[in-house]
């Protein structure tokens, strides 16, 4: 690696030079050096069924209690505070805000005592594993505030998973003493973080892991986690870049843009970036996966749409798809599965095709060769296909046309001749300057981390409730790793056995949710009546810069599931006890009727707090 990490940036003058000077919005309760530190109920895992086998993988951190942080009283008393010495290191990819999480940990931690010490582990986990830091000071940081990439301190591998890498960085932690790691990434950063706490508990080593929801694919999101640091600004980003090639498309009238966006095992991007954009087509690796769409029914459904439109004279459209759809469709799941296997056997690439079985080797011939030859790369660190490099929309592209043509020899199809443009819009938004809510979300995360280690807390990670308000009505909290945690299975139904080891898995689209039936109920209107949006590009200043402070998709995010839950569930406690009864009694009659699950969800619910004060005082 040659990057001059931390040095200084040249920060180009204007927009980039303000963005330095831009101050996050801090929820009062991180206003102060120190807060309250409250401990709620014990945890057990997002999914109770798994509950035993996390239970057992992580015997020291599985259970530890939800905790929240208030400020604290006026009156309290502000004892001396030893120095902290805290290391954080990149683990996961490139988001946008990722800078603002380690000003944010700074700012803290020289707050709480000006002697404190933070290590930045140059390179991602390889620095980290080879105890390779610099200090991060006000000099270094001055240059990265509000800046994106991670090119502060750099990454590399996304793992602390193997023996050899917990041992690595556990000897790193030991030889600096340190008082705190914070690992900043989305589930599998987040998941080897929970794996690592664990281990330097059991091997006795002082030092308390933290983990930061960072992932611009937005798919670490769960009751404890909203949204993870740079989907904002990523969705804004790619939702005008979007917008850009819908009013092209509209003005010339000849091309069908096929759009990809980043989006591994979830939707997440390309669905916020519809909401925002509104472009003709949308196909979700959710909806195919469900419905088992064959890649045949795919491009059906695509030349229908085209079909449909040149009835109406209109031969543009824009399509937009996740790099994930690719994955989603069953016959090449399989495929990739069958790669993978021969991946992990060592196969040489040039023997693959050859080695597949028959049903296999015919749908890899069918494909034309740019595709065959990006489905043979080499596997991500998790094993999965790297789906960056696989050009879906081009494949998409590519077949629609030869549909199209097929019809309109067959006398379907009378339109004029399809043509289209294709594009990933990746690496682009990856690597933007953070919005305002994402500058905002991160330093108050960092800020987090800091109370997290000197509270002791280990294996958890740093979260923040009710997002869609203003910043001053923000929840602090930190919840277990464990409790976020499942363990994937053979079979649906109550039989089905947990199968690999407990992680943080990526959370899908929600195809029961408020904001999926908003774009379902609109998608013929999208697709025939041109109804594009232009958000523009983010304002960070001056009017229009709060007009739409997160993503529609977090606005939209319903509790609603919850919220039957707790409706239903306050209907029969009523009838179990007598108003003003204590948390101990209104939990023990919550519990009777719910699952673990749920009353995890009513009891973490941002409601909760009204739950006994308007119901039973
Ligand atoms: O930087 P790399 O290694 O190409 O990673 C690309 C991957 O990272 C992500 O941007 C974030 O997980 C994915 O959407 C994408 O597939």
């Amino acid at each position: 690696m040659n990057a001059d990490f931390g040095a200084p940036k040249d920060l180009a003058g204007g927009l980039q030079q303000r963005r330095s000077l831009y101050q996050p919005t801090l929820p009062p309760c991180l206003q102060g050096a120190t807060v309250k530190v409250e401990y709620g109920d014990a945890t057990t895992t997002i999914d109770p069924t798994c509950a035993n086998v996390v239970a057992e993988a992580f015997p020291c951190t599985y259970g530890q209690p939800l905790v929240s942080f208030v400020a604290p009283p006026p009156d309290a008393v502000d004892n001396d505070r030893a120095p902290i010495r805290v290391g954080v290191v990149f683990s996961g990819r490139q988001s946008p805000g990722g800078h603002n999480v380690i000003w944010g940990l700074h700012d803290a931690l020289k707050a709480y005592n000006p002697h404190s010490v933070l290590y930045g582990f140059v390179g991602g986990t390889e620095g980290l594993f080879a105890k390779k830091t610099i200090e991060i000071t006000d000099d270094v940081l001055a240059s990265y505030k509000n800046q994106g990439g991670f090119d502060l301190l750099g990454r590399s591998i996304d793992q602390i998973r193997s023996n050899k890498q917990v041992n690595a960085a556990m000897t790193t932690c030991n030889n600096l003493k340190l008082d705190g790691l914070v690992v900043i990434g989305g589930v599998t950063s987040n998941s080897d973080a929970a794996q690592l706490a664990e281990a330097l508990v059991q091997n006795n080593c002082k030092t308390k892991v933290v983990g930061v929801p960072v992932s611009l694919n937005g798919d670490l999101k769960n009751q404890f986690v909203e949204t993870t640091v740079g989907f904002d600004t990523v969705c804004k980003v790619n939702s005008q870049l979007v917008s850009n090639v819908c009013l092209d498309a509209i003005s010339a009238g000849k091309y069908y843009y096929f759009v990809r966006l980043m989006g591994r095992k979830a939707s997440h991007v390309a669905f916020e970036c519809a909401l925002q954009s509104h472009p003709n087509m949308l196909i979700l690796a959710e909806e195919v996966a469900l419905s088992k769409l064959t890649l045949m029914e795919v491009i059906n459904k695509i030349c229908d749409g085209v079909q449909a439109r040149a009835e109406l004279g209109k031969f543009h459209g824009v399509l937009l798809i996740p790099e994930g759809l690719i994955e989603s469709i069953p016959e090449m799941y399989a495929l990739l599965q069958e790669i993978n296997i021969l991946h992990n056997n060592n196969v040489p690439v040039a023997e693959m095709p050859s080695q597949l079985s028959p049903w296999a080797a015919a749908l890899f011939q069918f494909l034309p060769p740019f595709i065959r030859r990006e489905l043979l790369l080499h596997q991500e660190s998790d094993n999965s296909a790297q789906l960056s490099q696989i050009d879906t929309e081009q494949l998409l592209a590519h077949l629609v046309e030869a549909e199209m043509i097929k019809r309109t020899k067959e006398g379907r199809y009378k339109g004029r001749k399809f043509s289209s443009v294709c594009h990933f819009f990746g690496y682009q938004a990856r690597g933007s300057v953070p919005s305002n809510f994402d500058c905002d979300y991160a330093y108050a995360l960092g800020r987090i981390s800091l109370h997290m280690i000197a509270a002791g807390l280990t294996g958890y990670m740093a979260t923040v409730a009710n997002l869609k308000d203003p910043v001053d009505k923000w929840r602090c909290a930190a919840a277990p790793l464990t409790a976020m945690m499942s363990v994937k299975r053979h079979l649906r139904g109550p039989g089905a056995i947990p199968i690999g080891k407990p992680a943080i898995h990526p959370s899908p689209i929600d195809l029961k949710g408020k904001a999926y039936e908003l774009l379902r109920e609109k998608a013929s209107s999208f697709l025939l009546d041109d109804f594009y949006r232009t958000p523009g590009g983010i304002q960070y200043e001056g009017p229009g810069c709060n007009a739409k402070p997160i993503t529609l998709t977090i606005e939209n995010q319903d509790y609603m599931g919850d919220i039957e839950i707790l409706k239903d569930c306050l209907s029969k406690v009523r009838t179990m006890v007598k108003p003003g009864c204590s948390r101990e009694v209104l939990k023990a009659a919550i519990s009777s009727m719910l699952s673990v699950t749920d009353v995890l969800t009513v009891m973490s619910h941002p409601l909760n707090a009204e739950l006994p004060l308007y119901h039973f005082n």
